[in-house]
């Protein structure tokens, strides 16, 4: 039985004049990777923004987890399992891997740093970081400084923090970006691992990825899901190839 970890129902919103979210639904499930594609412009930042609680929607509903958090605040929405990564790193470079997961750790638990038991506490989110390296293949990097860090091993550190939180689903906004090809193919085969723990919606440009990873694929244009279904659907749709993939090669 799968369970409804995210559902927006009826998202509009408009700068001005411009309509950017345009009566927007959308579901993510347990198990499934479920990605947002669109031409630049298209609206799948506003939407994050909006899921994410950085961005109030003019109308419709957005429930995490069951709950309507609708008018909840980011920090409520991630209480409630919201899980994200960034398009921009957020990590404390000067700092290691393992301490930017033990940081992840310490402010959604609400845990004053180096307070009664600092170091029983200390030996925990520890241990939690680094599970959470370890699942997602930096284990060996622990201990070192982010700024030492290759860019695919970062991408990798923030998943970590995202995942040692134990969200009941993630937004990934372009994980992809930055890697070359090799860092790409691991980071893809990473994240096919991942959906059967967490589900994921993934915003990615690269179609490659998009294609082989998603279970379905919701297209984004002008502000409005034109197109929504497994790859095979979504491919042969022939308003996403005009208003998107156009060049019939996807
Ligand atoms: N705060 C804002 N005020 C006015 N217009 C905005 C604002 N934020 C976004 N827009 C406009 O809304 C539209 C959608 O932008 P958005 O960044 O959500 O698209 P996107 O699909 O994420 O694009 P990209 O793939 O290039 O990141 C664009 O026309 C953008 O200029």
């Amino acid at each position: 039985m799968t369970e409804t970890r995210l559902a927006i129902s009826g998202l509009m919103k408009a700068f001005g004049a411009l309509t950017v979210t345009q009566d927007v639904s959308l579901t993510l499930e347990t198990g499934e990777i479920h990605a947002l594609i669109g031409p630049n412009g298209a609206g799948k930042s506003t939407l994050i923004g909006q899921i994410a609680g950085f961005i109030t929607p003019d109308a419709g509903r957005i429930e995490i987890a069951g709950r309507d958090m609708t008018e909840a605040r980011p920090a409520a929405r991630a209480r409630a399992g919201l899980g994200r990564t960034f398009q921009v790193s957020q990590l404390a470079e000067p700092l290691s891997a393992r301490r930017n997961v033990m940081l992840a750790l310490q402010g959604a638990q609400g845990r004053t740093y180096r307070f009664w038991g600092a170091v029983t506490q200390d030996s925990e989110l520890r241990d939690a970081a680094d599970a959470a390296l370890a699942r997602t293949g930096v284990a060996d990097r622990a201990g070192v400084a982010v700024s030492d860090l290759s860019h695919g091993e970062r991408r990798r550190v923030e998943l970590a923090c995202a995942l040692a939180l134990g969200p009941k689903l993630l937004l990934l906004d372009e994980p992809l970006a930055g890697l070359g090809p090799e860092g790409s193919a691991e980071m893809v085969a990473l994240l096919d691992t991942l959906r059967t723990e967490v589900p994921l919606l993934l915003v990615e440009h690269d179609m490659d990825a998009v294609f082989r990873l998603a279970d379905r694929i919701s297209v984004l244009v002008s502000g409005a899901i034109i197109a929504s279904g497994d790859a095979d659907t979504v491919r042969a749709d022939p308003r996403v190839r005009d208003a998107y993939l156009g060049d019939g090669d996807a």
